[in-house]
C-alpha cells in the first residue's frame, strides 16, 4: 500500500465523522474515490482517453432508498434529477454476492471481484447482474462506457447500499480498465464510508428544499429526503416500489409521482388488488371481450390498456395471484399482453409506466414462494418506504389542518378553519394505527361535532378539545387494537421518565403505575357525571353496596396528585376539574 493510499483512508475518517449531511459524508468519499481511480487511470495506457463521468452513493438499507446522492466529476455539481444508475439487477447482484463489480457496458460484460479474491467474468447481456437494456443504452447516452459498483457495508456486516463510478473510455471497449489496481482500495474506502453511513441517517443537504404542492400538500422534515428521492425517480420509467402501512398514503404519492413525470397529462390509472378476487386479476388487468365469463356482457379493455402512454398504479400488489403475476411479467418484460377471450386479435401492446404499492413484505412472500422472484426483481428497482403516521409526528399538525380546511371548503364553509392548541396537543398524542386515513375520518367526526354544537357556518371555525376527544373515543370504539397501543406507548414514556431520572432527581417507581387506576375512575366520574354510575360502570358494584366507593375514589384520587406531583407540568384540564371536585368535603 502506498502512503498517498493510506493518507486517504486516514484523511477521509475525518471528513465523515464530522458530516452532518449526507451530502457532505458522499461527497467525501466519493472524492477519495474519484482521486484513486484517476491515479490508477494514469498509471494505465488509457491515461489520455479515460474520464471519470460520476460517481453516486446509493443508500438502500433493508431494500429500500433511505438516500442517493451523486458528483458530477467534470463540473463537481451535485447531480440533479435522472442521472442515476438505478439497475435492480446490478443491485440485486451486488447484495446477493456482496462483492464489487466491474461492467464493460457496450460489450454487456460483467467482471465480479468475488470476496474470496476469485473473479467470475460473465458475457452475455442476459447474465444475471447484467443491466437490462433501457439502463445499458441511458448509459451509454451520456458516453458511459465502463462502470465499476462497490458495496456499502454497515458497521454490522449487511450490504445496506452501493458506489457507482462511471467512467467513459471509448477506445477501451471491449479491454479491461484497470479495475484489478485498484478495486482493493475502492472496497476499502467503500467500507469505511458504510460505517460512518449507513449507520446515521444523515439529513440531506438540498438547495431546493421539498416544497408542498397540490398532490402532496405536507412534506416535513421525516418525509423530504423521500420526496427528494422521488423527485429524481418519477420522471424515470422505472417501476416505483412504495411500500408504506395502510391509509400512509401510497396511492396518493403514486399520483405524485405521475404528475412530476413526463406522462403527466396522460391518464393516471389505479388498482386495488384486495379488493380483486384472484380468478378476475388477469381480466381487470388486462381486460376482456363480451362473453370470455359469465358476467361479462361487454368489453372492458382492462387498467393496463386505461393506462396506456400513462401510469398504473397497482396497489397491494403482494395480492396478486401466482398467474396473475406470470401475466404481469410478461407485461413488464415485452409490454404484451392478451385479453380475455380475445382468440382472434392475439397480443396487445401497451406502453404504461409501472408503480406499485405493498404493506406486505415482498421477500418473504418470495421466500414463502407466495411471490415470484423474478417478478419481484422487477418492481424491485426503485423501493421507497413511506413511513406510518405515528413516525412522522412532526407533519401531524400541518395534516389536520390541510385535512380541516378541506372539509371546511367541501362545505362552503366561511372564513378560516382551525383547532383550538388543547385539541392539536390530543391528536399529537393520539396512536394513529390507521395513518393519514384515519386522521381524516377523526378530522371530519370532529368538524361535524363543531358544527352541530354551534349555529351555521358563519364565521371562523375553531374546534375544541372536547370535539377532538369525543371522535377520537368514536374512533377507539372502532379499532379495539388502538387501547393496548396507547397502554404500551404510556408504558414507554413511564420506563422512559423513570429512565431519564435514574441517578438524579427522585426516582420514578413501579408502584406509581397505580395512580392510572385513579386516572381511570377520574375519567369515567367526569363521563357519566355520578360516581355511582362510574363505579358501576368500571364493575365495582360491590364497593357501591358497601357504600365504600366514596372512600376507594379518594385514595386513588390521592395517588393521582402524587404523581402530578412527582412529574409536574401541565395538567389536563378535565383531571384538574376532578381532582379539584374531590377537595371539596
Ligand atoms: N397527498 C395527500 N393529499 C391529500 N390527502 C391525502 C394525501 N395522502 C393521504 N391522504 C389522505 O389519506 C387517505 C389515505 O391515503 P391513500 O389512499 O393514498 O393511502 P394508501 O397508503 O394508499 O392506503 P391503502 O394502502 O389502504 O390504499 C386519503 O384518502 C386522504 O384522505
Amino acid at each position: 500500500m502506498t502512503a498517498s493510499r493510506d493518507e486517504r483512508f486516514i484523511s477521509l475518517v475525518p471528513r465523515l465523522v464530522s458530516a452532518t449531511y449526507f451530502d457532505e459524508a458522499a461527497t467525501a468519499v466519493l472524492q477519495a474515490m474519484f482521486t484513486c481511480v484517476e491515479e490508477t487511470l494514469a498509471d494505465s495506457p488509457f491515461a489520455s482517453r479515460a474520464r471519470i463521468l460520476r460517481g453516486v452513493v446509493h443508500l438502500r438499507p433493508e431494500d429500500s432508498y433511505q438516500r442517493l446522492f451523486g458528483i458530477d466529476r467534470p463540473s463537481g455539481a451535485r447531480i440533479e434529477g435522472t442521472g442515476y444508475l438505478t439497475s435492480g439487477s446490478v443491485w440485486s447482484w451486488i447484495e446477493k454476492h456482496r462483492c464489487s463489480v466491474s461492467i464493460d457496458v457496450q460489450r454487456a460484460s460483467l467482471r465480479s471481484w468475488m470476496p474470496d479474491g476469485a473473479m467470475a467474468l460473465r458475457h452475455t447481456p442476459e447474465a444475471a447482474g447484467m443491466p437490462g437494456d433501457a439502463t445499458r443504452e441511458r448509459m451509454l447516452g451520456r458516453d458511459a462506457t465502463h462502470v465499476h459498483v462497490v458495496p456499502l457495508r454497515a458497521p454490522g456486516g449487511s450490504v445496506d447500499g452501493m458506489i457507482t463510478i462511471e467512467v467513459s473510455c471509448r477506445g477501451a471497449v471491449g479491454l479491461e480498465l484497470p479495475w484489478a489496481e485498484c478495486h482493493e482500495e475502492l472496497a476499502i474506502l467503500a467500507s469505511i464510508a458504510g460505517a460512518f453511513i449507513a449507520a446515521r441517517a444523515l439529513p440531506l443537504r438540498s438547495d431546493e428544499p421539498a416544497s408542498p404542492d397540490e398532490f402532496l400538500p405536507v412534506v416535513g422534515q421525516s418525509t423530504a429526503h423521500l420526496v427528494e428521492l422521488l423527485r429524481a425517480f418519477a420522471p424515470r420509467d422505472d417501476t416505483i416500489l412504495i411500500t408504506g402501512p395502510t391509509g400512509a398514503g401510497k396511492s396518493r404519492l403514486a399520483r405524485w409521482c405521475h404528475e412530476h413525470s413526463q406522462r403527466r397529462g396522460q391518464p393516471f390509472e389505479s388498482l386495488d388488488l384486495l379488493g380483486v378476487p384472484e380468478d378476475l386479476q388477469m381480466a381487470e388487468l388486462f381486460g376482456w371481450k363480451r362473453g370470455a365469463f359469465t358476467g361479462a356482457v361487454k368489453d372492458n379493455p382492462g387498467a393496463v390498456a386505461r393506462a396506456a402512454k400513462g401510469t398504473l398504479f397497482l396497489d397491494e400488489i403482494d395480492k396478486l395471484s401466482l398467474k396473475a403475476q406470470a401475466g404481469l411479467l410478461r407485461f413488464i418484460e415485452e409490454r404484451a399482453y392478451r385479453m380475455l377471450g380475445d382468440d382472434g386479435a392475439g397480443e396487445r401492446r401497451a406502453d404504461a409506466r409501472l408503480l406499485v404499492g405493498t404493506n406486505a413484505d415482498l421477500r418473504a412472500a418470495v421466500r414463502a414462494g407466495r411471490f415470484r422472484e423474478d417478478l419481484y426483481y422487477r418492481i424491485n428497482v426503485l423501493p421507497v418506504r413511506l413511513l406510518p403516521l405515528a413516525e412522522r409526528l412532526d407533519e401531524l399538525p400541518r395534516w389536520a389542518d390541510f385535512m380541516l380546511n378541506r372539509r371546511h371548503q367541501e362545505a362552503d364553509g366561511k372564513g378560516t378553519a382551525r383547532f383550538e392548541p388543547e385539541a392539536m396537543k390530543l391528536l399529537v398524542s393520539a396512536p394513529w394505527p390507521g395513518n393519514l386515513r384515519q386522521l381524516d375520518n377523526i378530522v371530519r367526526r370532529a368538524y361535524a361535532l363543531q358544527l352541530a354544537g354551534q349555529s351555521g357556518l358563519g364565521g371562523d371555525l375553531v374546534i375544541q378539545r372536547r370535539h377532538v376527544e369525543r371522535a377520537l373515543t368514536f374512533d377507539s370504539d372502532a379499532e379495539p387494537s388502538a387501547l393496548t397501543k396507547l397502554l404500551w406507548r404510556a408504558a414507554l414514556s413511564f420506563v422512559n421518565e423513570a429512565e431519564r431520572r435514574r441517578g438524579g432527581s427522585a426516582p420514578l417507581p413501579l408502584d406509581l403505575t397505580d395512580a392510572f387506576r385513579g386516572m381511570v375512575l377520574g375519567a369515567a366520574v367526569q363521563r357519566t357525571g355520578n360516581r355511582d354510575h362510574a363505579f358501576t360502570l368500571l364493575g365495582q358494584e360491590m364497593l357501591l353496596k358497601n357504600r365504600n366507593h366514596h372512600r376507594t375514589l379518594l385514595r386513588e384520587l390521592s395517588r393521582v396528585r402524587e404523581i402530578l406531583d412527582l412529574l409536574g407540568g401541565e395538567v389536563d384540564p378535565d383531571l384538574l376539574a376532578v381532582l379539584d371536585a374531590d377537595k371539596e368535603p
